[in-house]
């Protein structure tokens, strides 16, 4: 891994009570050590992961709307103003500066940049425009084709487009590649499949950000009692007040 801690420059925070400060864990948050190849960000929707990932993407200088180094300044889609980044510092040992930057939510204007600027016949995406893979599939051929080693990923909610199989390849792929030693990756999730990938950091976003174990992770706990009592749940669900 190369990517070693962030540490929120505290002493420069004007002012914890705006936004970006006012999230708590934001607020809460000194030095996070990053000391595996693969760390997970998980929590409560709005907890702050997103805030944090896309703080650290413009800090390594990736787009803060998705993709590469080479892809900052290079497409027009409003790349959000990561306030954070400013007043974050990371401790690198050595520094890389290759990698990806995946956000869901921006990846049809990447995916129209990449149409754009494409010579060598969509090498690094499965030979196909993006464009015309699914949703799923164009995921995967990003992970499968661009993702190599020597380089840091940040992945936030990657299994937004895949099914359950699709997100057992992408641990298959993050098996691949971390066995070389020479890769590392930050993933937002709410998958339980994906969070159980063997030997990785799990960050529990609350009103601290907290290392957990799998199996104390509300969205394991949440969805094994699911599976387990699907009929109970949701009569309990579903009670009149
Ligand atoms: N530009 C903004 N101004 C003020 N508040 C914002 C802004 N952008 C996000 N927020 C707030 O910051 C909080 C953290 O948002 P963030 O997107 O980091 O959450 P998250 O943990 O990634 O959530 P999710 O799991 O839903 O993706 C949320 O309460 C959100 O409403």
């Amino acid at each position: 891994m190369f990517l070693k801690s962030c540490r929120l420059k505290r002493e420069e925070v004007q002012d914890f009570s705006v936004y970006p400060f006012s999230i708590p864990t934001i607020h809460h948050l000194d030095t996070l050590s990053l000391n595996q190849t693969v760390t997970f960000f998980v929590g409560e929707n709005g907890s702050g992961k997103s805030t944090l990932l896309e703080a650290i993407a413009d800090q390594i200088g990736f787009h803060t709307a998705g993709g590469s180094r080479q892809n900052v300044r290079a497409y027009n889609v409003h790349a959000s103003e990561s306030h954070l980044g400013d007043y974050l510092r990371l401790s690198w040992m050595p520094k890389v500066t290759d990698g990806f930057f995946l956000r869901a939510e921006t990846f049809y204007q990447f995916a129209s940049h990449i149409d754009e600027v494409d010579e060598d016949g969509f090498k690094s995406y499965g030979g196909k425009s993006l464009h015309h893979q699914s949703h799923g599939e164009s995921f995967l051929s990003l992970f499968q084709h661009r993702f190599r080693e020597k380089a840091i990923y940040l992945l936030d909610e990657p299994e937004a487009a895949l099914s359950p199989a699709k997100q057992l390849t992408l641990l298959r792929i993050l098996h691949d590649l971390e066995k070389e030693q020479n890769v590392q990756f930050i993933i937002a999730t709410h998958s339980p499949i994906l969070l159980g990938y063997p030997n990785a950091k799990i960050y529990e976003f609350d009103e601290t950000i907290h290392e957990v174990a799998y199996e104390e992770t509300s969205h394991v706990q949440i969805s094994t009692y699911f599976l387990r009592n699907r009929e109970k749940m949701l009569e309990e669900l579903f009670k009149e007040q």
